[in-house]
């Protein structure tokens, strides 16, 4: 058996993602992470398993990187190159870019020190700006929550509306009164199509102080229901806020791997948690080649 490619395993409350630093693109990954070997990397029993792929690289091993980040490219020295465990690209992705923070820094390519006003990360949305806390957690800044219209999903013989929200991706948010934790999210939300052409992630939210906190649950686009979304729970939290009028506030948004904070503004949105390296390995060449 040849040890080969370095993979780290990580999360964001747990929201987890097999990691893969190839800072130079000059690695395994550049090649061979397709759509097929992502979903093989995510596979729960045959592969590392995870809710999506994170590769380490610099912005200018990309090809399409000057397309999303046109003259930003040169700013952005790394790139989040994201794709969710079907092999599918998202524009955005909370909770992935902290730990693709956490994981440069922890593979000594960053230094912590050097990340507490944030460096900025190419990602198919767009530069996002993410930095390291004092406490050991990270921040985002998400960019604005940009509402589009109002729609509804259908999920465990239910219909639940909301508004629409981008942030970056897009997003279904609805407070609801049903319990979320009574849901069975085990199969895909029937969405509108024309409101969500390219698919939808659906985050259902109890109230449990208004404007102030916030469970969720979340079925994914490109994943299934996932213990955490950042994209989504910043929808949300911007969805609890309009809710009571509002459009700025900070929401603790409860998920079912933890706790994210979102401040919120009608310029921006700032999400905040934690991320967490579990494993560092290699793959093997006898999984490789199969
Ligand atoms: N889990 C992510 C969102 C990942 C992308 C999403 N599934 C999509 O396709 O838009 C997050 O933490 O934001």
């Amino acid at each position: 058996m040849t040890a080969t490619p370095r993979v780290l395993i990580g999360h964001g409350t747990e929201n987890d993602f097999v990691v893969l630093p190839d800072p130079d693109g000059s690695g395994w990954a550049g090649e061979r992470l397709d759509a097929a070997m992502v979903r093989r990397l995510c596979d729960r029993r045959a592969g590392l398993g995870g809710d999506g792929v994170l590769r380490l690289v610099r912005s200018a091993h990309v090809p399409d990187a000057a397309d999303v980040l046109g003259p930003e490219l040169a700013a952005c020295e790394w790139f989040m190159d994201h794709r969710n465990a079907d092999g599918s690209y998202a524009e955005m992705c909370g909770n992935g870019i902290r730990l693709f923070l956490h994981a440069l820094i922890e593979e000594g390519l960053l230094d912590r020190a050097a990340c507490t006003d944030g460096v900025l990360v190419g990602t198919r949305g767009g530069p996002r700006r993410v930095g390291a806390t004092a406490d050991g957690a990270y921040w985002v800044d998400m960019g604005p929550a940009t509402e589009f219209g109002h729609g509804s999903a259908e999920l465990d013989g239910r219909t639940f509306s909301g508004r629409a929200v981008s942030m970056g991706n897009p997003h279904l948010a609805s407070l609801t009164d049903v319990d979320v934790d009574t849901l069975d999210l085990s199969r895909a939300p029937r969405f509108d199509a024309e409101l969500f052409p390219e698919g939808v992630n659906v985050e259902l939210v109890n109230v449990v102080e208004p404007g102030a906190h916030i469970r969720l649950r979340v079925f994914e686009r490109g994943v299934g229901e996932t213990r955490s979304c950042g994209t989504g729970a910043c929808a949300a939290a911007y969805a609890a806020l309009a809710d009571t009028g509002r459009t700025e506030g900070t929401v603790l948004v409860d998920v079912p791997g933890g706790r994210l904070s979102v401040q919120v503004d009608p310029r921006t949105t700032v999400l905040t948690g934690p991320a967490v390296l579990v494993s560092a390995g290699v793959l093997c060449q006898e999984w490789l080649g199969a």
